[in-house]
């Protein structure tokens, strides 16, 4: 058995239990969100997964600490908002992994265990970081998001485990978007696949509803790409999230040709780290957001594990280890180990003759 066989099986079981809520609630007619005091959104299926997730990790490892987005102020306050919240964590929890991470009994319980992800983080110990829906504007539009758990040891990423209810299993199995198409809006591709890499052991893909075996595990690479003119590159829905003006200029530097795939989550790591496309560029938009650990963590050893490396807009690795956010990093560039010194050469030459 390898090295974090158990953290990766019991994150493997939490994200998908989890999955199972998300999907549950996406399959709804109608969804809905409430505004946090940040102005970003996010709805039952947000805080549903958070619970489940960490009452997994505390079940298995009592004594870890959990980096997640979410807090259950709102829960608290809201006797309705709670309640919907805790039926759709019960419906989802009803499966046989109790012996292996639990069940939660109360909705007391599920607040507390969602307000468990308030470690301030740092570079000792046992550190989870948990975004329990990455892109939960892509959630609410219909299009990608992904359910996103990383094990950090003294601030170094050692597991990842990444669901993507909205992504297709395997490359090219549903018509793939064409070049310059948001990815996954249409909701209906694929059936869900599941991303897991243990830092030393590579990255692999597997079913995202049934349990991951053997045979329909499969290691995933980045493409061998050599030339960055035929590369694709993928970046965030929300032009407030990353400098699509500034990305776009990167990849004429680069010679590309083809049009972005947009694509919301971290979903945008798992993809290129399976071949279906080449290049994810994060440019910062302001000079004063941080970016957070949990939108990175998970996708930073899945990427490093396919054969790719992913460092900040000055080619420094991102450092998990300075609290809940990025922040002696600026920007993420992340592509084959192969090409990223070109694309970093190219964000430097755009950089530096846009100042
Ligand atoms: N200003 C700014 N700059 C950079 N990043 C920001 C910013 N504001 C929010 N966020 C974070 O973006 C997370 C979603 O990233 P995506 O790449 O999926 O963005 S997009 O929705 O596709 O545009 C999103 O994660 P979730 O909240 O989990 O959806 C946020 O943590
Ligand atoms: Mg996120
Ligand atoms: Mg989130
Ligand atoms: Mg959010």
């Amino acid at each position: 058995m390898g090295l974090f066989s158990v953290e990766k099986r019991i994150a493997q079981l939490a994200v998908q239990r989890a999955s199972r809520l998300t999907a549950a609630v996406a399959a709804r007619n109608s969804l809905s969100s409430i505004t946090k005091s940040d102005d970003s959104p996010v709805t039952v299926a947000d805080f549903g997964a958070q619970a489940i997730i960490i009452s997994a990790i505390r079940h298995a490892f009592p004594k870890d600490e959990v980096v997640g987005e979410e807090d259950g102020a709102k829960l608290r306050a809201d006797a309705g908002l709670r309640e919907n919240v805790w039926k759709l964590v019960q419906d989802a929890s009803n499966d046989s992994f109790a012996s292996e991470i639990g069940q939660l009994k109360s909705a007391d319980e599920m607040i507390d265990a969602i307000d468990h992800g308030n470690s301030e983080g740092g570079n000792s110990g046992r550190i989870w970081a948990l975004d329990p829906i990455d892109g939960t504007k892509g959630f609410l539009r219909r299009g990608q998001y992904a359910v996103c758990l990383a094990l950090m040891v003294d601030g170094k990423v050692q597991v990842g485990v990444i669901g993507c209810p909205n992504l297709p299993l395997q490359v090219g199995q549903s018509s793939a978007p064409a070049a310059g198409e948001v990815a996954g809006e249409s909701g209906s591709e694929g059936n869900g696949a599941l991303f897991t890499a243990v830092r030393g052991e590579g990255a692999f893909v597997s079913p995202l509803f049934s349990a991951a075996t053997e045979s329909n595990t499969k290691q995933i690479h980045f493409n061998a790409i050599t030339s960055t003119a035929n590369a694709t590159f993928c970046e965030s829905v929300e032009s407030g999230h990353s400098a699509h003006d500034t990305q776009a200029a990167i990849a004429s530097a680069l010679g590309i040709t083809k049009p972005p795939v947009r694509m919301d989550s971290q979903a945008k790591y798992c993809s290129i780290a399976r071949g279906d496309g080449d290049i994810y560029l994060r440019l910062p938009v302001s000079s004063t957001y941080q970016e957070k650990i949990w939108d990175h963590a998970a996708g930073n050893v899945l990427v490093h594990e396919a054969g790719g490396r992913v460092t900040d807009m000055f080619g420094k690795e991102l450092d998990f280890g300075v609290g809940r956010t990025l922040r002696d990093n600026k920007g993420v560039i992340a592509a084959s180990a192969a090409i990223h010194s070109d694309v970093l050469k190219a964000v430097h030459q755009v950089v530096n003759s846009s100042n």
